[in-house]
This record gives C-alpha cells, structure tokens and sequence, in this order.
C-alpha cells in the first residue's frame, strides 16, 4: 500500500521487508519520539520566552535548545535510512540522558522533573532491547541515588527510596513484558511463515503450488518488460506417470515426484522459478533467457530426469519427461498464452514419441523437437 504523504514526511521513504515488520515499527516509533521530543522541549522553551514558565537565564535554557536542536537533527538523518536506526537511537537516549540530569541540576523548581527518568525506561526497552533497557535502569537508580545529595534541593531519603523503588519495579516490569511480548511476536511470526508456505508451496514436493508459480510469473514478467530482457517458460510432463501409479502404486507415484522436483529445484538458477501446476506436470519460468538458453536447459533437465532412477521398494526405476519450451517474443504476451504455447510444445512432444523436447514456433506453427532419445 503506497505510503501517505504524511507518512512520508515523517518516515522518509524507508523500504522493509515483511520478515522486518518488528523493526519498521520500532523506526516509525523512533522517528515519531525524536519529533515529539523536539516539539515538546520546544513548548517549554516558549514557556520560557513568554515568561509564563521563566527558567530565569538557568543554564537547562541552553541544554533545552541543544536537546531540541539534537533530536530534529537526528530526525533529518534517520528518515528514509532504517540502517542509521541503532546509531541514532542510542544517540537519542544519551542527548535524553544528559536534558534530564540538567534539569534535575539547574531546575530545582521543578519537583517532578525526575518523572522524566520514569517516561525514559519504556522507549529504551521498545527502541534498545533489554539489554540496553535494563542498563539504562540501572544507570538511573546509581545515578540518582548517588547524584541525590549533590542537588541544590535533594529528595528527602524517604522520597529517594520510593523513586528508586518505583524505578527498579518499572525496570523488571519491562523486563518481563519485553520477554514475553517478543517471543510472543517471534512465534506469531514463524507460524505466520509456516502458514504463508503452506499456502503457496506444493506439501509433496515442496515447490511453489499453481497459484504462487503464476503470481511469481506475472511479477517477473512486469520486471522483464521494464528491462527490455526476453523470458522462457519450460513445460516438463512426465511420461507415462499414470502406469507408474498403476504398477508400483500411488506411494511409489509420489516418490517419483518428490524426486523429480528435487532435481528439477537442482537444475534451475536461484532467480528462475519452479511450481507444480499439475498431478504430473512442472512449470519453470526463466527470466532473462532466450529460446536457444532455454532449449539448453531443457535438453539437460530431460537427460537430469533420463538417468535420475529414483528408487522404490521394487528397485530404481526408469521415467522420462516430455518438455514443451516457449518464449515470449511479443512484449504483450500474458503468462498465460506462454503457458499454451509450452503446453502446445509438450503435447507436441508427446505425440513425437516422448521423452524430448520440444519447441513450437508461432510463425511456422511447426514442432521443433530439439532432442529425442528412444526409450
Ligand atoms: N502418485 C501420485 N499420482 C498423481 C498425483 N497427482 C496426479 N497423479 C496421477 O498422475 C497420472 C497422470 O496421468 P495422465 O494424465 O494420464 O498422464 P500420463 O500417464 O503421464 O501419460 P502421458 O502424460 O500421456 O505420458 C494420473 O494417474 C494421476 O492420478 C500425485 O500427487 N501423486
């Protein structure tokens, strides 16, 4: 879904991945506390200039403006670059770090300002991790409870316990959260994938099913267009499959499939794709290949599948294939009407006799048997 303009001011144009959906959430998150941070100290700061909250010339007038300064400078620099994220979260946290400890030394009017330690603890556990949240804790509950008496006006030793009470009990309550919600996140995520597989991939030979063969096509398809390269689509059709169901039975039958796709898998380049379209026939997508590539490679596959002997409970057992090769010559050309025309080739090849591979040529209409072996 195209991003808002809104959202692409404040994000920048930062692409993730679907497997990155925590970590696109913490770097909208950081992007929005940098400017609300900025905004925030902004208001106070005008407070200042209207004298409705005078800090009367208090030096936290300078750490305010270099704070404001810092976070929309770090805004700049993180929007649209997701790799500058723990650089500039880390950077957020310690220009934080040092506009709380300045107001609890220069602003002694404000008896709350330490509640800004408290509002810090749940960012750095979202933005930083554990490890990061449970260190900035830290830091806060030894910085306070030594920095106490060095304040113009210190917390009485009662006041001290309770903020350090309460901070350690924020700390490990976002400990544990943090735990749980994160391996709660990992396990939806991998269910998420698992069924995401289950739904696009084929479960006897663990290739794309139809559906996901096709959609993957028409994507590469768009992207051979745009670059002006040439495609292929190899149509592979076992021979005589439905004796091999007959004579050795249905489980034998699957063997062969699983062993079929697995060298099929093993033929094809890591860009080219695979799918099962049917009972006993194989799709293969070649971008960026033309006829006489993809008659090669079909021409290897059918000899791959020749000698492949896959063994069943009766012994190795002797299959073949019949390819039909086409390949998109007129830049219009749906995957679909690639698909007939490999189709067309196989089913020409079959007629041939089997066990080749064919091409059919739109001009000629004409079968181009590229290989025959007799069996
Ligand atoms: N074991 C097994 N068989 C399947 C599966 N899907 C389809 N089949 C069988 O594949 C066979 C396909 O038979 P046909 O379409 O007649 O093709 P063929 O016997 O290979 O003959 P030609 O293609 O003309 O060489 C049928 O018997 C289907 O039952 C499957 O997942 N496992």
């Amino acid at each position: 879904m195209p991003a808002s303009p809104f959202a692409c001011l404040l994000f920048g144009r930062a692409e993730f991945h679907e497997s990155e959906e925590y970590q696109a959430f913490q770097f909208k998150l950081l992007a929005i506390v940098l400017v609300s941070g900025a905004l925030f100290t902004a208001l106070f700061l005008l407070g200042e200039f209207s004298r409705i909250n005078p800090l009367s010339g208090s030096p936290h007038l300078y750490s305010m403006s270099a704070f404001t300064a810092a976070a929309l400078i770090l805004w700049g620099l993180l929007r649209g670059h997701k790799e500058r994220f723990l650089w500039i979260a880390w950077s957020y946290e310690c220009a934080c770090l040092l506009e709380y400890v300045s107001a609890l030394a220069f602003v002694p009017q404000d008896e709350l300002r330490v509640l800004w330690f408290f509002t810090n603890i749940p960012g750095v556990y979202i933005l930083l991790g554990q490890r990061a949240g449970a260190a900035i804790t830290t830091l806060s509950v030894v910085g306070l409870a030594f920095g106490n008496a060095s304040l113009s006006a210190p917390y009485s030793p009662n006041g001290l316990a309770t903020l350090i009470v309460a901070l350690v009990y924020q700390g490990v309550f976002f400990h544990i959260y943090g735990n749980r919600s994160l391996s709660y996140f990992a396990r939806m995520r991998a269910s998420h994938e698992k069924l995401h597989h289950m739904a696009t991939h084929d479960t006897l030979t663990g290739v794309m099913n139809a559906r996901a063969y096709y959609s993957a096509c028409e994507h590469m398809i768009l992207l051979g267009r745009r670059h002006g390269t040439p495609f292929s689509v190899l149509f592979v059709d076992l021979d005589h499959f439905k004796s091999v169901n007959d004579m050795h039975g249905h489980a034998a039958g699957d063997a062969v499939l699983k062993a079929v796709a697995g060298a099929l898998r093993t033929s094809i380049r890591t860009s080219d794709a695979l799918g099962r379209v049917g009972g006993e026939e194989f799709s293969i997508f070649l971008p960026d290949t033309d006829l006489p590539g993809a008659l090669q490679l079909a021409e290897t596959i059918r000899r791959g599948i020749e000698q492949l002997m896959p063994v069943i409970e009766s012994g190795p057992l002797r299959i073949s294939a019949s390819i039909g090769v086409a390949e998109c010559r007129d830049r219009g050309q749906s995957m679909q009407e690639i698909q007939r025309q490999a189709d067309a080739a196989m089913y020409a090849a079959k007629q041939q006799g089997r066990n080749r591979v064919s091409s059919l040529s739109p001009q000629k209409s004409a079968v181009e048997p590229a290989g025959a072996i007799a069996l």
